[in-house]
């Protein structure tokens, strides 16, 4: 599925002719997990903090060049599980893990797996945008530069392109040696999700990356999403069930650390399996 005849079309041609290319894209999505290529493989994944278990027995499939959605009320577990996919939970004392996760079936918890280059192909961008206190320019070439590139064209080209992958060129491009703290918060986040993207990750992991943004950033950061699933894996936290619904392809909704329920983001909205998904999306608790 990576390369369908689909994933080439600008949205705004497909407009032009009469296309509803959202519509497109579910039918795609809708076809299910079984027709795509799949990036990450939880397989019975456990996780423990001390002796509280946050994750049970958690098995699920992440498709390629497509956007997930983790939702589910506060604590169920969204949060942890995402931050497993760059092992980011290696940080957190007392964080105990058994089961596998496969990145394109290599188990990223084998013993020789370099984290630091596991957490560049698998980015993180967080609720609150954290840029560095340097100028909009460095932070989008840093990770370069640990990477070790040196040119100066080769950062300036890569910039340039981060930037404007981010959708955020047009607004910075006569500020680049700004400090980053100047930007608004909505531009703050997509200058991070620039970062992200400058060195060229397979996955993007977003933990509620709206959350601190006002309505206008919080869609263009939407739209971003939309144009950067054709060539990255993207993976979303977020509370809002809307921004779900808009935004993923696939949603898996969680409960007191247990999947309840995971599959096409139409099917779980419209028809879902389970009753307790069905009282979480028509609002009967969370
Ligand atoms: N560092 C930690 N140490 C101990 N317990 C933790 C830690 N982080 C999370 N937990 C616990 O693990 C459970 C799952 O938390 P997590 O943050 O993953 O949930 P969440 O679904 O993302 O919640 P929210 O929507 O509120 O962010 C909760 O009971 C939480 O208290």
């Amino acid at each position: 599925m990576e390369s369908t005849p689909m994933s080439g079309v600008q949205p705004k041609t497909a407009l032009a002719e009469g296309l509803d290319i959202d519509a497109m894209r579910r039918e795609q999505a809708r076809t299910g997990l079984a027709d795509e290529r799949i990036a990450l493989e939880v397989d019975r994944l456990n996780l423990y903090y001390g002796a509280a278990q946050a994750l049970k027995n958690i098995s699920l499939k992440i498709a390629q060049h497509r956007v997930t959605a983790f939702i589910g009320p506060s604590g169920c577990g969204k949060s942890t599980l995402l931050r497993c996919f760059n092992r980011m939970n290696d940080l957190i004392d007392g964080c105990r893990i058994d089961g596998q996760i496969r990145l394109h079936g290599k188990n990223i918890f084998d013993r020789d797996v370099d984290v630091a280059m596991l957490r560049r192909r698998v980015g993180m961008v967080f609720q609150k945008p954290n840029p560095f206190p340097k100028s909009i320019y460095e932070n989008v070439a840093y990770g370069m530069r640990l990477a070790g590139v040196t040119r100066k064209r080769d950062l300036d080209d890569t910039v340039e392109w981060a930037l404007k992958g981010a959708a955020l060129w047009d607004e910075v491009k006569d500020r680049l040696d700004d400090s980053a703290l100047s930007l608004s918060g909505g531009q703050q986040q997509r200058l991070v999700i620039a970062r992200a993207i400058a060195i060229q990750p397979d996955v993007i992991l977003l933990d509620e990356p709206c959350s601190a943004l006002d309505p206008i950033s919080t869609l263009k950061v939407e739209e971003l999403i939309n144009d950067l699933k054709n060539r990255y894996t993207i993976v979303i936290v977020t509370h809002n069930m809307q921004q779900a619904a808009r935004v993923s392809d696939y949603t898996a909704f969680m409960y007191l650390g247990d999947l309840i329920e995971y599959g096409s983001t139409d099917q779980l909205f419209t028809k879902p399996k389970q009753k307790q998904t069905e009282d979480y999306i028509t609002g009967r608790y969370g």
